[in-house]
């Protein structure tokens, strides 16, 4: 048996067993900032990253967003950020056009406020990969992500989806599904498991809804490399207050 060093900091014999960063999803109305940023404060010990749900915030343009951002830098300068506009398609609340989300995330990459930048993998391939493009020239992450919210695809579909990810020059490749059934729960996790095995990438698989709950917290034993959690109302069907899933998460340390 080969030992790796694995993300986990230690020799294991399992390439895949990574300890997840927690993200906590952030979203709030403008009016809802102050009170959002003493929530962040309690339950700082708890979060590894932010994620700016963007279609979340109540702001309208790429500036509104950008201003956010940077206030969350200058009170949190510790927490990398995760930049999202999550379309209306994909399970968000964003009603941009293709066109128009290619421009909110230039502008967002061009001003280089943020540490990751979350893009879909179904947007047109030709302004995904300028995307992909743009922000390693500015030395951004890239977190390709793809939502299924009604149903679990085969473990066939799900290895080809990450396999399409494993073509791309980015960091994160990432999965979401809505399990109908605990065994869709496993094929999610085999399709992480797998993937792994031989890929440089963060891989990222997260199961919605209550039967999926298992994935936030037991993902990293398959090789998921975030799990996402909240600080106050779930932003997604399942997920965990960030307290709760990082002393869940503590027996698999
Ligand atoms: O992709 C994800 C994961 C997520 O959908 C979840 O189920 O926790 C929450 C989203 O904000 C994030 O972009």
């Amino acid at each position: 048996m080969v030992y790796i060093y694995s993300e986990n900091g230690g020799n294991v014999m399992d390439k895949v067993n990574v300890k997840p960063k927690i993200v906590v999803t952030l979203s709030a109305d403008q009016d809802q900032w102050e009170s959002l940023y003493e929530k962040i404060s309690d339950n700082e010990l708890y979060i590894d990253i932010i994620e700016y749900r963007a279609d979340l915030c109540g702001g309208e343009k790429a500036a509104d967003y950008i201003e956010d951002i940077k206030a969350l830098k200058e009170k949190f300068s510790d927490l990398p950020i995760i930049f999202t506009y999550r379309t209306h398609g994909q399970g968000g609340k964003g009603m941009k056009e293709p066109n128009e989300y290619y421009k909110l995330n230039k502008e967002i990459i061009s001003e280089q406020c943020t540490d990751i930048i979350d893009i879909e993998l179904l947007l047109y391939e030709d302004l995904r990969n300028e995307l992909i493009q743009l922000a390693k020239e500015k030395g951004i992450q890239v977190l390709v992500s793809h939502h299924e919210m009604e149903h679990t695809p085969s473990l066939k579909e799900l290895k080809a989806l990450y396999q399409h990810m494993q073509q791309l020059d980015i960091d994160y490749s990432k999965v979401a599904v809505m399990p109908e059934e605990g065994r869709d729960v496993l094929k999610l996790l085999t399709a992480v498991y797998e993937t792994k095995q031989d890929s440089h990438h963060h891989i990222v698989g997260i199961a919605m809804g209550e039967q999926g709950k298992l994935s936030r917290i037991a993902g990293g034993a398959f090789g998921s490399a975030l799990t996402y959690g909240h600080i106050g109302e779930e932003a997604t069907p399942g997920q965990l207050h960030v307290q709760q899933l990082k002393s869940l998460m503590e027996i698999y340390q």
